[in-house]
């Protein structure tokens, strides 16, 4: 099939690359000459594992190319629209901007028959709004809803074998013709029995925002119990995993520590939480509220630790390792790390910080920021070692020779991924979240 993906960030550029693996010509648009230029390179522009791979070999067989020229759409007759919806500044509410633009930018282009399919996460009710815009124009094109459910660093696997489909589409028989045309999009993993629901536009808006929002809330709820068991000296980590093992709960999502960030579960929870308010259903979402508020405390939790351990901040040299929200990820929108470190430099410690991915996208965004070449280097003299993501490589650190670089034994382990008990053999204080 001929494809449009129109934005070409960590969700558009991941879904034109394998959407070309799977045999579909493919053309990526996105306004970032930059990004464009990168990725018709066969470089990816951003960190993903196994997208550079994927890039380099659907570029090379002539079905993937990217361009900033809107225009190109006209040769596709399906229309991905993957740009952001950030959070709006100063309020909760989704940025549309961007999905308004990409949608007014691609009717001139659109023909009889065609399908635009969003896969941008939005608030419930703006699919029928854009399709009144779609339908509108006279190029008799139809809309469809299909969420992205993917995640970073596992973005490649997600797309090309997510765990469900969901499509939602007008009724009757344009909602039918929309379906058969992304049941042809998809038949390869259709064909291995991935399940798809096929439903409304709002449900298929709600599905994505309520898997996030229950994501988020699994892991506020576990690290509110990490509050509990900071005030009783219970073990978190030991109560996830009995609780976990009920198959009814699931030890998937409840590894308390630094609490959830990224381009995703933050933003989408506020989004949700707007929109509530919008449809007079403040109480019944007023919940979310309380998961941020849990979420961005273990914010605080990590810099208080910190100030336990080295008794005053102003003056403290610290080696942070880890700046992205999540490992396997360069990524740091609202990297619960990159807060961390903030607010240690605002109380006046010195901060030196390694990321084996992220130390470039954290210095865009906090240009103050001291970033090293290696972890050794940030943790060299350092009064109190933070481990604030929990790439494979901190975790396997041996704490014996991280123990002849500091100036002061003592680590915060923001992740609980260290094995606290051989740390503590090499002589560190350790402190973790919700653990003894
Ligand atoms: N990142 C993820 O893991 C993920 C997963 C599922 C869903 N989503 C959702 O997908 C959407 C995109 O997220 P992202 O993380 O890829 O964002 P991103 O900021 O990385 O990418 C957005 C891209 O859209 C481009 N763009 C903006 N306006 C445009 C226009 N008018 N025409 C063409 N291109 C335009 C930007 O230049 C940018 O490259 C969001 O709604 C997000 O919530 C993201
Ligand atoms: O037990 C856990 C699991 C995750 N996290 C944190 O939660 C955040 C989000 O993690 P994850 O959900 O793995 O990453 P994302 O790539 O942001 O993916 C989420 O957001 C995407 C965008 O909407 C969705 O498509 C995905 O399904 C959804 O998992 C990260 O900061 C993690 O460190 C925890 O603190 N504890």
């Amino acid at each position: 099939m001929r494809i449009s993906v129109i934005g070409c960030g960590y969700l558009g550029a991941v879904h034109a690359a394998c959407m070309a693996e799977l045999g579909h010509d493919v053309v990526g648009i996105d306004v970032d000459q930059h990004k464009v230029d990168e990725l018709g390179a066969g470089r990816a522009p951003f960190f993903e594992p196994g997208l550079p791979e994927v890039l380099t070999k659907a570029l090379e067989t002539g079905r993937l190319r990217f361009t900033t020229d809107m225009s190109a759409a006209a040769e596709a007759t399906v229309h991905f629209v993957a740009v952001g919806t950030p959070q709006t500044k100063g309020s909760f509410n989704a940025d549309l901007t961007y999905v308004d633009a990409a949608i007014d930018g691609l009717l001139p282009f659109l023909s009889e028959g065609d399908l635009v399919v969003g896969k941008s996460t939005v608030p419930v009710g703006t699919a029928a709004r854009l399709a009144g815009l779609v339908e509108g124009a006279k190029s008799g094109a139809t809309l469809a809803w299909n969420p992205e459910f993917l995640r970073e660093g596992f973005a490649v696997q997600d797309t090309v074998s997510p765990d469900r489909f969901v499509y939602g589409v007008p009724s009757g028989d344009a909602g039918a013709a929309a379906t058969a045309v992304l049941d042809e999009v998809y038949a390869t993993a259709l064909a291995t029995g991935t399940p798809r629901i096929v439903t409304d536009y709002a449900t298929a808006e709600l599905v994505k925002v309520s898997a996030n929002a229950f994501l988020a809330t699994k892991i506020s709820f576990i690290n509110a119990m990490a509050e509990v068991a900071e005030a009783t000296g219970a073990d978190v980590t030991q109560l996830a995993d009995a609780i976990g093992h009920d198959a009814r709960i699931g030890r998937k999502f409840l590894n308390a520590g630094l609490g959830f960030g990224g381009g995703c579960l933050p933003k989408d929870i506020r989004a949700f939480r707007a929109r509530g308010d919008e449809l007079g259903l403040h109480d019944t979402l007023s919940f979310l509220g309380e998961v941020d508020a849990i979420n961005l405390r273990r914010r605080e939790r990590v810099v208080t630790l910190t100030r336990e351990l080295v008794g005053d901040l102003d003056g403290a040299t610290i080696g942070v390792l880890g700046l992205a929200f999540k490992p396997n990820s360069d990524d740091v929108r609202d990297s619960p790390a990159l807060d961390v470190v903030t607010k240690l430099v605002e109380a006046g410690a010195t901060v030196t910080a390694f990321d084996p991915e992220a130390n470039e996208t954290a210095t865009r965004s906090l240009p103050t920021l001291t970033t090293s070449e290696t972890a050794e280097d940030a943790v060299r003299g350092a009064d109190a070692v933070l481990v604030l993501t929990e790439w494979k490589e901190f975790r396997e650190l041996d704490p014996a020779a991280v123990a002849t670089l500091v100036a002061h034994k003592r680590v915060v382990d923001g992740r609980n991924c260290l094995d606290a008990v051989a740390w503590r053999a090499a002589g560190f204080e350790v402190r973790g979240l919700g653990r003894p």
